[in-house]
């Protein structure tokens, strides 16, 4: 192993992004893809991609169609002569570069120094490219280069770095040859004028001409400087409605049931937008039968890393059955992965961000169009975790009692729920028919499995939330 394979290895390890986690890998190679120009002399900011490979099953990550036995992670490193106190926190380590010399190494996202170079190359736009690296802009923004990098806290599968309040930069960790759907649904729909998204500003691909294939690096947005995110707002309405023992869901001022049916109007544009600029098609029995198939592969896989699953796995196969049984589906580019975390409220009314789709799936798969009713489904588990979180973890010193509690969050649950679902399918002009409701049905119950084994290897502490849903049935009232 070489000099910096070591310590990168172990740093890669803890990082929040890393999606290997709870599996057996090593670091098998450090690929130097380019360097930010204009660096400063004594400083060289590298983006580097990382090679993990797996030594367990494929199926240990609880995806079937997950068979790829490496993964590639950016990992953008700034490279001093010298110590820098201002970013110790950040030193993934020291060793000999071969081209850089001996070197404190520390993860660039954290460096307003080398984040300013990163700014700076996209106001350059094509002109900036170097090499394999190669800088788009769109047009209709001049970028403020005064503005000072921040790097994003919480829990996140990128890295996004905002430039004061003007824009937000997000670097992609686990990278895959060929289009990344973030840019290209927020290309669309930008170019659209979509009121429910973050502008894009530009973006960043790695281009290797020799194997003919383009690696999205990053992608540079506009910042929305008065969003609040959907999940505190719904965490907040869920613990007014705690603090009011005697009042009812829709009594309490912290009410969220408008905001709901406002962000189902929201979803219902975007994906009318979705449907006028990328392909409608529809699915024939042997489609559904496939889809029913990854769902029941998703399941048997999740069954190995969350035993728990095992007395629910009848029923869920029930819900996956109804499915297969449906003639035709309709569907379209959707979002993917949707819950209140991926939802801002702004000023000018709800934002959806993060259009990637799971981060665990290969981007072939999360490209594919998909059924509305998945990210519908994302919404109503989503509405399902806010009161339980509140119940696990924030509570105060006049909380009511663990059945008091279930019996309140069940009620929040199911009012924002029917809110949300009633304007989406107003907005959209459909009915929730019998073929929707399946489709909801099979796709909560999807989501639930996956959300068992994302628990399991991220959050135990946490694994009982989707576990309570099956308890109940997971498509309830829905
Ligand atoms: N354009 C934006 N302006 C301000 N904040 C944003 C913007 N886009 C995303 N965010 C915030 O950044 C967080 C992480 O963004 P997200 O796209 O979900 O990243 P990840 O892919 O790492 O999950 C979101 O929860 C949201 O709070
Ligand atoms: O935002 P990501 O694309 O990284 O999505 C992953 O992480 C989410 C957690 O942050 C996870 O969502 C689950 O937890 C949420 C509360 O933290 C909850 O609102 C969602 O309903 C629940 O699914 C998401 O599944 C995962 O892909």
């Amino acid at each position: 192993m070489s000099a910096e394979l070591a310590p990168l290895a172990t740093w890669i390890g803890e990082a929040r992004w890393f999606g290997g986690k709870g599996r057996e890998w090593t670091l098998t190679g450090v690929r130097r893809v380019g360097e930010l120009p204009d660096a400063p002399d004594g400083v060289h900011v590298a983006i580097e991609v990382a090679e993990v490979s797996f030594t367990d099953s494929s199926t240990g990550s609880g995806h079937a169609a997950e068979t790829a036995e490496t993964e590639l992670y950016q990992v953008p490193l700034a490279y001093y002569r010298e110590p820098q106190d201002r970013i110790a926190h950040a030193l993934v380590g020291e060793w000999d570069d071969p081209d850089f010399g001996h070197s404190w190494v520390y993860d660039a996202v954290h460096d307003r120094e080398a984040m300013g170079l990163w700014l700076t190359a996209f106001a350059g736009g094509e002109s900036a490219s170097r090499g394999e690296l190669a800088f788009h802009r769109l047009p209709g923004h001049d970028l403020d280069l005064e503005a000072h990098s921040t790097l994003f806290s919480g829990e996140q599968s990128n890295s996004s770095v905002a430039f004061g309040e003007d824009a937000l930069m997000k670097v992609f960790r686990k990278v895959t040859p060929g289009v990344n759907p973030d840019i290209a649904i927020h290309q669309v729909l930008t170019e659209a004028g979509s009121t429910h998204v973050a502008a894009l500003y530009g973006w960043l691909d790695l281009v290797d001409d020799e194997t003919n294939t383009t690696i999205q690096l990053a992608m540079l947005q506009q910042f929305l400087r008065t969003a609040s995110d959907g999940w505190d707002l719904a965490l907040a309405s869920v613990r007014n409605l705690f603090a009011e023992a005697d009042l009812h869901a829709d009594e309490v001022g912290g009410d969220f049931a408008g905001e709901a049916a406002r962000l189902g109007t929201a979803l219902a544009e975007v994906h009318t937008d979705l449907a006028a600029h990328f392909p409608v098609e529809e699915r024939d029995a042997g489609a559904i039968d496939g889809l029913a198939g990854a769902m029941e592969e998703r399941l048997d896989a999740a069954l190995v890393v969350v035993p728990d699953l095992a007395p629910h796995a009848d029923r869920l196969r029930a819900t996956y059955a109804a499915l297969r049984a449906l003639d035709a589906v309709e569907v379209q580019q959707v979002h993917g992965d949707l819950h209140l975390g991926q939802t801002l409220r702004t000023a000018r009314g709800w934002k959806i961000v993060d259009f990637e789709g799971e981060p665990a799936k290969p981007l072939a798969v999360r490209l594919k169009p998909d059924s509305v009713w998945r990210d519908v489904a994302g919404m109503i588990r989503s509405f399902d975790y806010a009161p339980r979180v509140v119940s696990l973890t924030g509570l105060g010193p006049d909380a009511p009692d663990a059945g008091q509690r279930d019996y309140r969050a069940a009620e929040w649950s199911a009012r924002n729920r029917a809110a949300f679902v009633e304007a989406y399918t107003a907005q959209r002009g459909r009915d929730l028919d019998r073929t929707a409701a399946v489709l909801l049905d099979a796709y909560i119950a999807d989501k639930v499995v996956y959300e068992a084994v994302y628990e399991a290897r991220n959050r135990p502490g946490w694994l009982s939330i989707p576990l309570a849903a099956l308890v109940d049935h997971p498509g309830r009232d829905a």
